[in-house]
């Protein structure tokens, strides 16, 4: 005890100046009822499990086991508390107050309580309603009150864990402009790990980062997790699946047992909550979105345009010209190189630039804060930009090719109509993939307008598209790449892939390519699946899937789904290996993965992303 109090202090000492007077003055830190519902109420008035003090636990209005959708919960700030009010750190209050929150969102009024009572949990709230803060809020401030109390020590009191490089350079961002004067670091791929190593050195509050750069930082012991009080896995079906899940797993061995673990994302499959358990002590579930009801959130205008493969690029330039209004576009394709090859092309007559995973991470940096600033408008990307990211004045997102679930289709089109704004997500599909567009609407709940098809002559596709063969080549028929699930490979269930899914149970994949949503393609993902490399990624894995017919020669392999023989089931090369991926069977490529950690190649290649 001696050490760890002489540790503490030596530690303060040398990651700040830090008098004592300041100190005790925090640590009369003075809870304020959260409002007249909560008047009876003070939290930290007796120690948490944690050591944090914790509410009382009068059962309050947020305090439920599951706390469902509730109309007007979408976020919006109006009739938000007002977080000065709270009771909680000042720190806080001023930092929010100068980024212009001074309000709680819905789900992050919905957390509070429970979070602060020290409470295991599921969070699901539309995309850009305010998870980072719900889970953020809480944290910053018991670490706070924390640190008033002990000290400040080394090693990390909360661990965050996102699934790409970008996502956690934000969720970080978010902590340390929200607490300026918490240490917090991220650590994640493509970086010098030495710098990492020795910020951690110097001690840190909160750790941000990707799985494998986690792990290759506890394998060389620069960081030591045996101080985390809290741990979230923001994103967290993405991080369950398969391809994150041993690592995430790993990670958890390595923390405490008694710790508080939060999981939130805005989606939120069914496998997960059997799955959850293994990781949640008697968690509650905070989900303001419903079974239900419609998943994007509100401020989402969905529309959808037929288009022939050989012309699809083709009109991406008036839709992007009707509809993003001048505004920022994010376009999504399946594939790293498709999106090059969309963005070489574009260029010619919009300022565009791609992103994915096998661009190098200095070169991700300087793309998104280009697109963040407005020095170009037209985002071309694959899924690593689906999750999370909050970039300002996204006014359109388009679908160029089909996600592969209705979780994507969710999440990317949450790039757009964030934080109460307006915005619009167009998914392009040809004749042959409308069945795929029903699948969205029944899945998401919502219901797309039809646009009305843009004529394109070729000669226009070949100036702006480019993609009619000749410059490329042919890009159609069956390309040599590897088509997806997401990861859903796994998990409780029967294990049954192939064939439709029906909603709600476990259904997930779309299958990929060709016709991801068609025929077996269209696949319940081997959900039951956990026996065996093959079945783990979701099924069979014979033959190639064919292509979307790509660009090229408007052959489209084995597009038509249905009865598609060469039916394959893997990984988005997106995320894993490379763009030669010959899918499930060339995971192991060596090729960067881009997305979220560059440790082992092979490793890189077992993940989604
Ligand atoms: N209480 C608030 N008042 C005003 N703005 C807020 C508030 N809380 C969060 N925001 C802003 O809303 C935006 C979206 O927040 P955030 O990125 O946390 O959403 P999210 O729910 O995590 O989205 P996603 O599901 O896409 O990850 C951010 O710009 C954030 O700063």
């Amino acid at each position: 005890m001696l050490t760890t109090i002489l540790r503490r202090t030596c530690s303060t000492l040398s990651r700040r100046v830090f008098p004592a007077a300041i100190i005790c003055a925090s640590a009369s830190h003075d809870f304020r009822p959260l409002s007249a519902t909560f008047n009876s109420r003070t939290f930290h008035s007796k120690p948490g499990p944690l050591n944090f003090r914790s509410s009382s636990c009068h059962r309050a209005e947020y305090a439920v086991d599951d706390i469902p959708y509730e109309e007007g919960t979408r976020g919006n700030a109006d009739e938000g508390l007002e977080i000065a009010k709270l009771g909680i750190s000042q720190d806080i209050v001023s930092a929010l107050a100068k980024k212009g929150i001074t309000k709680l969102f819905p789900i992050q009024r919905a957390v509070l309580e429970p979070a602060m009572q020290g409470r295991d949990m599921i969070g699901r709230a539309r995309t850009g309603t305010g998870k980072t803060l719900a889970f953020g809020i809480p944290i910053m401030d018991k670490i706070i009150q924390f640190n008033a109390k002990h000290g400040r020590g080394r090693d990390p009191l909360a661990l965050v864990l996102a699934p790409t490089r970008e996502l956690a350079r934000q969720v970080e961002k978010e902590f340390y402009e929200s607490a300026p004067n918490l240490d917090t670091i991220c650590v994640y791929g493509g970086t010098p790990i030495s710098r990492q190593m020795s910020q951690l050195d110097y001690g840190v509050d909160i750790a941000v980062g990707t799985p494998g750069r986690i792990i290759d930082l506890l394998n060389r012991g620069a960081l030591n997790l045996k101080d985390v009080k809290f741990v979230v896995l923001d994103e967290a079906d993405q991080m369950l699946q398969v391809g994150f899940q041993e690592d995430v797993e790993k990670i958890l061995e390595r923390l405490p047992p008694k710790r508080q673990t939060l999981m939130f994302s805005a989606t939120m499959p069914s496998w997960i909550k059997q799955i959850t358990r293994n990781y949640l002590k008697d968690p509650v579930t905070i989900d303001l979105v419903g079974d239900s009801d419609q998943k994007l959130a509100d401020g989402i205008s969905l529309y959808s345009i037929a288009t022939d493969m050989y012309v699809k690029a083709g009109i991406l330039a008036p839709l992007i010209t009707e509809h993003a209004k001048g505004g920022k576009c994010i376009v999504f394709t399946q594939t790293k190189r498709d999106a090059d090859r969309l963005s070489y092309t574009m260029a010619k007559s919009v300022q565009c630039e791609a992103l994915h995973g096998d661009i190098s991470q200095a070169q991700r940096e300087r793309t998104l804060a280009g697109f963040r600033n407005g020095h170009f408008n037209v985002l071309v990307a694959t899924d690593v930009a689906s999750r999370g990211l909050d970039i300002p004045n996204v006014d359109l997102v388009i679908h160029y090719d089909l996600p592969n679930n209705s979780e994507i289709f969710v999440h990317r089109s949450g790039r757009t109509g964030r934080a109460g704004k307006k915005g619009s997500a167009i998914l392009v599909y040809t004749e042959d993939q409308s069945r795929a567009v029903r699948l969205i609407e029944r899945d998401v709940g919502c219901r797309f307008t039809e646009l009305p098809r843009i004529a394109v002559d070729s000669a226009s596709v070949d100036t702006f598209g480019g993609m009619g063969g000749g410059r490329f080549g042919s890009f159609g028929g069956t390309r040599d790449r590897g088509y997806s699930d997401s990861g859903f490979g796994r998990g409780p269930g029967s294990g049954r892939s192939g064939g439709y899914s029906n909603s709600g149970s476990g259904r997930s994949s779309f299958g990929n390519s060709g016709e991801r949503f068609g025929g077996q393609n269209y696949n319940r993902s081997g959900f039951g699946n956990s026996s065996g490399e093959m079945s783990r990624y979701g099924g069979p894995s014979s033959g190639r899937f064919g292509s979307s017919g790509g660009f090229g020669s408007g052959q489209s392999g084995s597009r038509s789904g249905g009865s598609s023989s060469g039916f394959k089931f893997s990984r988005s090369d997106d995320f894993g290996g490379s763009d030669r991926s010959g899918g499930f069977g060339n995971r192991g490529s060596g090729q960067p993965s881009g997305f979220g950690d560059s440790r082992g190649s092979s490793h890189n290649n077992r993940r989604p992303f």
